[in-house]
C-alpha cells in the first residue's frame, strides 16, 4: 500500500533518514521501533508531507505521492494523528469530532446566511457521526465533556476518533500509548484493533513501548541511524542480536513484561475509560 523506496531527509549535512526502503501493507498494523534519533519521526513526516524528503519515493496505492503536503496527503485518507488540529479545550468532545472535515457548507459567512436549511442537514449528520464514534470508542459518556477536561488517554482515544470522522484509509500514530495508563492503554489498543479488523484501516505506529507493540503489531521495522535494520514479527525482533545490540544503553522497554503476550491478548472490550 505505501511503499518506501531508498529515502534520505537531511538536514544540512545531517542524514536523519538515510537511505531507508520499507513496505507498509494494506490492512497491517505496522510497527516502527529504534533507539532515539534513530530517524523514525522524520521518516513519518516525510511520508505524511509534512517534510519534503531530499531524495527517495513514497508510493502510494502505484501512485508516486513524494513531497505532497499535508492537506493533500489527507485528501487521500492518509492521516498522521497530530496532523489533525489538536483538540480545542473549550469546546466539547462531540464539538472537537466534528470540526474534522472538510468542506462544510457553513463554513463561509455568505453561506452561513444563504443555504441555512443545507447547514443544519450537514450538522445534523455530523452530530449522528460523531455519536456513532464515541460509541465505538466507549467514550459516549464523555461528549458533552469540555475537552480540555478530559484525560491524556481520553484525548489520545479523541485523536483516534478524528480519524474515523473523515474515514482514513492509513493513519500514522506517533507514540499514541507514551503517557497513558495500563487500563486506558487497553481500551486504545482494543480501539485500534477494532478499527483495523472491523472498518479496514491501516496503521503505521511509532511505539517504545514493546508491550503495546507485541499486543497489536505485525510486522515490526527496526530503524536504527537513519535506515531500516530488520523486519519481522515482534517475536523475531526481539531475539534478533542486531536488534538488541542498536538498543544496547537503552534497553527494549518492558522486555520481561512482554513475555507470553500475543497479538489476540487485548481484551475483546476494555472497562475503565479514565
Ligand atoms: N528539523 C531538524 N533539524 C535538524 N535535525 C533534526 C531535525 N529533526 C530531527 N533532527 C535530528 O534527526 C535525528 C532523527 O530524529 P527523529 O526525531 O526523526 O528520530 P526518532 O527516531 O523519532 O527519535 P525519538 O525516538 O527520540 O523521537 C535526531 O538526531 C534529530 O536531532
Amino acid at each position: 500500500m505505501i511503499e518506501v523506496r531508498d529515502l534520505h531527509m537531511h538536514f544540512g549535512g545531517f542524514r536523519a533518514v538515510d537511505g531507508a526502503s520499507l513496505s507498509i501493507e494494506k490492512g497491517s498494523i505496522t510497527g516502527l521501533i529504534g533507539p532515539n534519533g534513530a530517524g523514525k519521526t522524520s521518516l513519518f513526516n516525510c511520508i505524511a508531507g509534512v517534510l519534503t524528503p531530499t531524495s527517495g519515493k513514497i508510493i502510494f496505492d502505484g501512485e508516486d505521492i513524494t513531497g505532497l503536503k499535508p492537506h493533500q496527503m489527507f485528501h487521500k485518507g492518509i492521516l498522521r494523528t497530530f496532523q489533525i488540529a489538536h483538540e480545542f479545550p473549550t469546546m466539547t468532545v462531540r464539538e472537537n469530532l466534528m470540526m474534522v472535515p472538510a468542506n462544510q457548507s457553513g463554513e463561509t459567512l455568505w453561506n452561513a446566511w444563504f443555504k441555512r436549511g443545507q447547514i443544519a442537514i450537514e450538522e445534523a449528520a455530523l452530530r449522528k457521526k460523531a455519536d456513532e464514534v464515541l460509541e465505538f470508542l466507549t467514550i459516549s459518556h464523555i461528549a458533552d465533556e469540555k475537552a480540555g477536561n478530559i484525560s491524556g488517554g481520553q484525548k489520545k482515544l479523541v485523536e483516534l476518533g478524528r480519524t474515523m470522522m473523515v474515514d482514513a484509509k492509513i493513519v500514522f500514530l506517533d507514540e499514541v500509548g507514551a503517557g497513558v495508563n495500563r487500563t486506558l492503554l487497553y481500551t486504545i489498543a482494543d480501539a485500534i484493533k477494532r478499527l483495523n479488523v472491523e472498518r479496514g484501516y491501516t496503521f503505521c505506529m511509532i511505539e517504545h513501548d514493546m508491550e503495546f507493540i507485541k499486543m497489536l503489531c505485525d510486522p515490526v521495522i527496526v530503524m536504527a541511524a537513519g535506515q531500516v535494520m530488520a523486519t519481522g514479527s515482534a517475536q523475531d525482533i526481539m531475539q534478533n542480536e542486531q536488534v538488541i545490540e542498536a538498543y544496547l544503553g537503552t534497553g527494549i522497554k518492558n522486555k520481561e513484561a512482554t513475555e507470553g503476550l500475543t497479538k489476540d491478548a487485548i481484551p475483546a472490550s476494555s472497562e475503565g475509560t479514565s
